[in-house]
């Protein structure tokens, strides 16, 4: 592995809508005409930011770590996916310098959750609020979150040395 300063990691995620009242969107409910199809609470922001921070450091993807055929993680808080990559990052002598998030969807409005979701990634990751970031845009109608079939993130995240 590389011995400098900085890794980078990037991470998706995708999930059906189903039935249900709400979201878990970067670890805040988020009501909704529909709810999530998925093994654990179905966070896409949560999901993704995982996957970028293993992905900094080349230690698989989040199904590798929380398989979705293990029943222990049934309905599972996201935050604590977020919060166990935080500690493999940390043991190897790293931490997030800064994490880039986006939503893509419809509907829900994400912008008025942005900053709660902010404020509690940054406060399970140990930094600050200012070095995470929560965007969302919509595909103009197009494709399968246009359609609102489901929805979306991607997450960037650098890691600096602990
Ligand atoms: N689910 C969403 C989607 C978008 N936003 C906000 O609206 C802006 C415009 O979105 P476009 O896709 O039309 O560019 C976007 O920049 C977000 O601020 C949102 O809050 N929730
Ligand atoms: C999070 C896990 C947990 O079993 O399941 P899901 O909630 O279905 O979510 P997904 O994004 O498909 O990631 C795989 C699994 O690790």
């Amino acid at each position: 592995m590389s011995t400098s300063g900085f890794r980078i990691g990037q991470g998706f995620d995708v999930h059906a809508f189903g039935e249900g009242d709400h979201v878990m969107l970067g670890g805040v409910r988020v009501p909704h005409a529909r709810g999530i199809v998925a093994h654990s609470d179905g966070d896409v922001v949560l999901h993704a930011l995982c996957d970028a921070m293993l992905g900094a450091l080349a230690l698989g993807d989040i199904g590798r770590h929380f398989p979705p055929s293990d029943p222990q993680w049934k309905g599972a808080d996201s935050r604590a996916f977020v919060r166990h990559c935080d500690h493999l990052v940390r043991n190897l002598g790293w931490k997030v310098g800064n994490a880039d998030i986006t939503v893509i969807c419809e509907r829900p409005k994400v912008g008025p959750h942005a900053d709660e979701m902010r404020r509690l990634i940054a406060f399970d990751l140990g930094i600050d609020i200012g070095d995470v970031s929560v965007k969302a845009t919509t595909t103009e109608k197009l494709g399968f979150t246009g359609r609102g079939e489901g929805i979306a993130a991607q997450a960037a995240c650098l890691l600096v040395r602990a």
